[in-house]
């Protein structure tokens, strides 16, 4: 049965060990993607194992849709094996005596008759090349793919992903992720992704959820709550950003870039070709990926500047940088810059400027070595 759109996961659980404690109350939608976000030790995996059900000793409750799946209080409590879920591992856990082919066929015997079919999941996932492969002679990032494939023939309700990247290096994670996003559109399974990297949650979720110390920090919309997670918090250590929504316009495929709609203005971000146009997507840049101008600047490389007004100034008492707030249309752009250019700008509160982002803080495609010869 096709869930409810405005269906939810609803969960009141607590659930503790002799030095943690996990105290969550909140409804997950059903549709698209949610992340779990937080530092490590926050309790995400451990969130995670209490919605598969693989947790014992679970105090609350936890409803899916119409359906209760915990009632403490009343004794109730529906096993793993009867969650509909799909569980994916941070190491792909494959049947080892079995090649790729059979890992596959395992879970589509198995499955209920509704849901991708093996030659669909096959090509989403680009396992063709791999079904006569025994899994141990697979690379990590080929091993995650087949296990996210056994995954979506198992045709889950609600599919779950502990870290699936987490023991990759960044090339191979660069070279799942568009996967992990197609995914997200083409089999509409309502996905739990749990992460403590900022750039996979940005690219992947169209909501998170936010732990801290085993309690929920923050939740809602992925650009509204991270733009607005403070520095440093919940192990947020990559730096002052700004995270907003941008619409896709189009692909220019010869330059391999998409063009999207930024508060009226066109931004310019390598290829996202994996979103149609008209869909809205997050982007994150870093403050110190930002530069000013007073003036609309010409001959100089960047290609997305964005007029804008400046909201709010703070320095270093101790450093040599400030930090630069410029109104964008709705958003407040972040800028990092030396307290040496603010004085030599003479930038105030009110001033008018161009606000310029490089392309390349976009970019999570590495050079090759006979590239950047
Ligand atoms: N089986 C267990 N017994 C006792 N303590 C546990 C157990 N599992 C997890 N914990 C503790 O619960 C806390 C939360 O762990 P959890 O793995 O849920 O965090 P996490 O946010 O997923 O972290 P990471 O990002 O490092 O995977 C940690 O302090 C951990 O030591």
């Amino acid at each position: 049965m096709p869930l409810e759109s405005n269906a939810v996961l609803s969960l009141d659980v607590r659930k503790s060990y002799a030095d943690f404690a996990l105290s969550v109350r909140t409804d997950i939608a059903l549709d698209g993607v949610t992340g779990l976000f937080g530092a490590s030790g926050s309790g995400k995996s451990t969130l995670l194992r209490v919605i598969a059900g693989f947790e014992k000793d679970v105090a609350g409750t936890a409803r899916m849709a119409d359906k209760v799946w915990l009632n403490s209080a009343a004794g109730e409590f529906v096993p793993a094996y009867q969650r509909q879920i799909g569980y994916v591992f941070q190491d792909a856990r494959l049947f080892e005596h079995l090649d790729v082919a059979g890992n596959l066929h395992f879970a589509d015997r198995r499955n209920r008759g509704v849901g991708p079919g093996f030659a669909e999941v096959v090509a989403a996932l680009d396992l063709e090349p791999l079904l006569n492969r025994t899994v141990t002679r697979l690379s990590g990032g080929e091993r995650q793919r087949v296990a996210l494939g056994r995954t979506l023939l198992s045709r889950p309700a609600l599919m779950l992903l502990d870290e699936p990247l987490a023991a990759l290096d960044s090339a191979r994670k660069q070279e799942i992720l568009p996967y992990l996003e197609s995914l997200r559109t083409r089999f509409g399974i309502p996905t739990v992704y749990v992460s403590h990297a900022v750039d996979e949650i940005v690219r992947l979720a169209d909501r998170v959820v936010v732990l801290q110390d085993g309690k929920v920090a923050a939740a809602g919309e992925t650009a509204a709550v991270l733009d607005a997670l403070p520095v440093g918090s919940v192990g947020l250590d990559a730096g002052i950003a700004t995270v907003f929504e941008a619409q896709v316009v189009r692909h220019i495929a010869e330059l391999h870039l998409t063009e999207l709609a930024f508060c009226g203005q066109p931004l310019f971000v390598p290829s996202l070709s994996t979103r149609q146009p008209g869909e809205q997507v997050v982007l994150r840049v870093r403050a110190s990926d930002v530069a000013l101008a007073l003036g609309r600047p010409t001959g100089l490389s960047m290609r997305n500047v964005f007029k804008g007004t400046v909201q709010r100034v703070a320095e270093q008492s101790n450093g040599a940088f400030a930090l630069v707030t410029v109104q964008v249309g709705t958003v407040s752009l972040r800028a990092e810059v030396t307290r040496h250019a603010l004085q030599a700008m003479q930038l105030v509160v009110g001033m008018e400027l161009f606000a310029l982002l490089k392309t390349a803080t976009f970019a999570s495609r590495r050079w090759s070595a006979d590239e950047s010869l």
